[in-house]
């Protein structure tokens, strides 16, 4: 087990290792409530000072923080040495720290400091504090390294100063803030050593001229010293005016309009940027072993995840075969692996408002360890990602009617083969092991987070469970049970 490392950085709270006894119980309370906290539904039995960095002259103390539980981190088994790797999961927290709290802040109260460096005093979310949110871009916009942070920049890039931030205020696996309607910079919130690939492919694909995807404009790391580095927040241009696809497709569901122009187009675009990863990342063959340990991680989440979730259960055996049609299948079937987006969905595209669909968040999926994130994968990994997500919409709208979603599926599948992609009626095997892992996925997802969603992901499990092998694209779904 690691033990705490604190790091010397600019700040003198960052020498002082009894940080914690200020923190520890305002974090035991807030830290679990938050939506991006990874380890709901297991207690934090304690906290581990990885790395802190007084950003001055604000009062913002940046930290990483690792909640250790029981049942080690959400994750999975993390690497040997590695300080921000432990028992438990890596947070990045920025907290404002005040005698007293301005009323406008009120509700970004974490709490009162009782013992400690800060005892007596007001330690708040910074995100939500202007001043805090304003600080960050002026680092972001001079390169350098304030102690273990260090700020970049992509070439060229000119971010003007003084651009007025909000918080945005989605429930996001993230946090998000919004400069002046100019760039957005988002703080991912449980970090881990590596390269993020929501830095990476972006990049990837700026380099390759892809406009599909906002590049980023400069960027955040932690350098500790040990381990790889790890990525904490993007800034990349704001699209204004853009509306996110699963917001455009609910209100076009509630219209009764059709959207299936859009889903085609929604087709088209994963193409391109497939077609743009595939060009700027190597592409490697998929053999039988690597199918067989395609099928066995599948196999093997699903077991993971009816241990959790009981009312998966007696779908096992029947969802178990989906993943076995893997292994069986010839070469010519499965096709090559690529960097793909890993956890594409209705509300990772945007709208522009020209019209243009861009794709955002290659984060892939959070819950993943990093290493599966960044691996290379079939294309139809996103496709399934996709018609699950018309799925989603048409369940959760009671007007839906019950060919939407099939006439989006088709649609989406019929644009993304137009411009260039797999025919995903071709590989339809595979296209059904990916949705079935998908709903797997989301079964896990709305139970830590949504537990009323649930009715969502089971009624695409019992489809899928049901369903016979063959033709898995074009289905009709199910009504969303209503909770
Ligand atoms: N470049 C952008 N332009 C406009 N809005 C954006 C942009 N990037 C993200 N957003 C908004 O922020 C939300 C959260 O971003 P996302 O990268 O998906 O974060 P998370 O990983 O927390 O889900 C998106 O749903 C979208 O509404
Ligand atoms: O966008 P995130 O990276 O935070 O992705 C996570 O949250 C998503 C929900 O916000 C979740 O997506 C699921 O719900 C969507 C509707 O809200 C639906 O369109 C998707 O198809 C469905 O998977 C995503 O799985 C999760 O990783």
């Amino acid at each position: 087990m690691s033990e705490a490392v604190i790091r010397p950085a600019a700040g003198y709270e960052s020498a002082r290792p009894d940080l914690l006894a200020s923190l520890d119980p305002l974090l035991r309370a807030w830290l679990p409530r938050q939506r991006w906290f990874a380890g709901k539904g297991r207690p934090v039995t304690g906290f581990t000072l990885v790395a802190a960095t007084a950003l001055r002259p604000s009062g913002l103390l940046h930290l990483l923080v690792r909640a250790e539980q029981a049942g080690g981190p959400a994750q999975g088994v993390p690497a040997q040495g590695d300080p921000a790797a432990g028992p438990g999961d890596c947070y990045q927290l920025l907290l404002g720290v005040r005698p007293t709290l301005p009323p406008q802040l009120a509700p970004a109260l974490i709490g009162h400091a009782e013992h400690g460096p800060l005892a007596g005093s007001a330690v708040y979310e910074g995100v939500h504090d202007p001043r805090a949110a304003a600080l960050l871009l002026e680092r972001l916009r001079i390169p350098g390294r304030i102690g273990v942070l260090r700020f970049e920049q992509a070439p060229g890039a000119e971010i003007p100063g003084g651009l007025t931030p909000r918080m945005l205020g989605a429930e996001q696996s993230n946090s998000s803030l919004v400069y002046g309607d100019r760039y957005i910079l988002k703080l991912i919130r449980r970090v881990v050593p590596g390269l993020n690939p929501d830095l990476e492919l972006p990049l990837l694909l700026a380099r390759e001229g892809c406009t599909r995807v906002p590049a980023p404009a400069a960027w955040c790391t932690a350098e500790l010293d040990s381990g790889e580095p790890l990525t904490l927040g993007v800034l990349q241009p704001f699209l204004a005016g853009a509306e996110d696809g699963w917001e455009l497709a609910l209100r076009t569901l509630a219209k009764g309009d059709d959207f299936t122009a859009e889903a085609y187009a929604l087709g088209e675009a994963t193409a391109e940027v497939h077609a743009a990863l595939a060009a700027a990342a190597p592409q490697v063959s998929l053999g039988p072993p690597q199918r067989e340990v395609i099928a066995d991680e599948m196999v093997q989440r699903l077991r993971d995840t009816a241990q959790d979730v009981p009312m998966l259960r007696p779908y096992v055996p029947a969802l178990t075969d989906a993943f076995e049609e893997l292994r069986q299948l010839p070469d010519a079937d499965i096709g090559f692996a690529q960097r793909v987006h890993g956890d594409l969905h209705l509300g990772q595209c945007l709208r522009a408002p020209d019209g243009t669909w861009q794709i955002i968040d290659f984060e892939g999926e959070p819950a993943r360890p990093l290493s599966e994130r960044r691996r290379e994968q079939p294309a139809m990994r996103d496709v399934a990602g996709m018609l699950r997500s018309f799925d989603y919409a048409a369940c959760s709208v009671p007007e839906a009617g019950l060919g939407w979603a099939a006439a989006c599926r088709e649609a989406y599948c019929a644009g993304y083969a137009a411009a260039g992609g797999a025919d995903p009626a071709a590989h339809a095997v595979l296209v059904r092991a990916y949705e079935t892992d998908k709903a797997v996925y989301e079964v896990l997802y709305e139970a830590r987070h949504r537990p009323d969603w649930l009715p969502v992901p089971m009624a695409a499990i019992r489809r899928l469970s049901a369903a016979a092998p063959g033709n898995p694209v074009v289905r009709t779904p199910p009504r969303r049970p209503r909770p």
